[in-house]
């Protein structure tokens, strides 16, 4: 088991790729927090959610609890922590996950788009990640921080201009943090999924060309699964990743160096 007895933060965890980080992470023998937050979406009903992966962990024979928070707020990875440490004992692992993609023209672009986008994925990976790190520091035994970056980190999106330098910030925070916390034996590493079916962009999707056309630039000739990203930020996680730190893990099947 890669995270036997581990425990792990996981931030955006009641879908898509944090769901899936998580019950991977519990499969591999770790105990889970759960992050959520749910105010974007007012169609979503975000309880059954993120009760379905309680009950999935448990199914496992792990732990978990959920903590809902807006990551955007600084006190949130406080207390995420707090959680973590009244619940567990420590923090071993953080996956940092949450974002938001809504898409939109660069043109018009309303200032709080643009500025929620910004605190969600950058300005929340920054404080959760600070708060996790002080916590391991302070532990003594080191740790791993994991970020979810994107391929947006390398290639823009026309409908994305809010959205991509935030993903080329966290892979950018996860280089410098490996720097600053190398010294105290905690890792840092980003993964960047390519295009992932979640409901961040279910409805960009269901333009069915724009969906054809992605599947057929992935020479590995299909959309990505959460479960494919979640593998990945496990491995960086774990031991046997114990001498990566300041990486970034392309996870896309393929999609970013297929020019032609
Ligand atoms: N899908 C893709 O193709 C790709 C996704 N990514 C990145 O992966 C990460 C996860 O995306 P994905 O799984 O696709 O998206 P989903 O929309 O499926 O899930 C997003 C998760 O983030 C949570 N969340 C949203 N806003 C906040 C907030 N303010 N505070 C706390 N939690 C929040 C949601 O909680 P709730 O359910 O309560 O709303 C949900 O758990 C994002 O960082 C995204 O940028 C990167 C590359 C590709
Ligand atoms: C939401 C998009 O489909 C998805 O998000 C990313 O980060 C990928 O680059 C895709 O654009």
């Amino acid at each position: 088991m890669l995270l036997k007895d581990k425990v792990v933060i996981v931030t955006g965890a009641s879908r898509g790729i944090g769901r899936a980080i998580a019950v991977t992470a519990a499969r591999e023998g770790a105990d889970v927090v759960l992050n959520y937050w749910g105010d974007n979406d007012a169609t979503y009903n975000r309880r059954p959610a993120i009760r379905e992966v309680l009950d999935n962990i448990a199914s496992l024979g792990r732990r978990a609890i959920a903590v809902e928070g807006n990551v955007a707020e600084r006190d949130t990875g406080a207390a995420l922590v707090k959680a973590a440490v009244d619940a567990f004992g420590r923090v071993d692992v953080l996956a940092s996950n949450a974002g938001i993609c809504p898409f939109h023209a660069f043109l018009d672009m309303p200032p709080e788009v643009f500025e929620t986008t910004m605190a969600v994925n950058l300005h929340g990976a920054f404080y959760v990640t600070q708060a996790a790190a002080n916590q391991m520091k302070a532990q003594g035994t080191g740790g791993a921080i994991v970020a979810t970056s994107s391929i947006s980190a390398l290639v823009g999106g026309g409908m994305q201009t809010h959205y991509t330098p935030t993903k080329a910030g966290v892979h950018s925070l996860m280089q410098s943090c490996a720097i600053a916390l190398g010294p105290y034996g905690i890792r840092c590493n980003s993964v960047m999924p390519g295009t992932i079916a979640t409901d961040l962009n279910a409805e960009d999707l269901s333009d069915t060309a724009k969906k054809a056309y992605f599947e057929k630039r992935i020479p590995l000739g299909r959309l990505g699964e959460p479960e494919d990203v979640a593998e990945c930020v496990v491995f960086l996680a774990s031991d046997r990743a114990r001498y990566v730190t300041g990486a970034a893990l392309l996870v896309d099947g393929g999609m970013f160096v297929n020019l032609q």
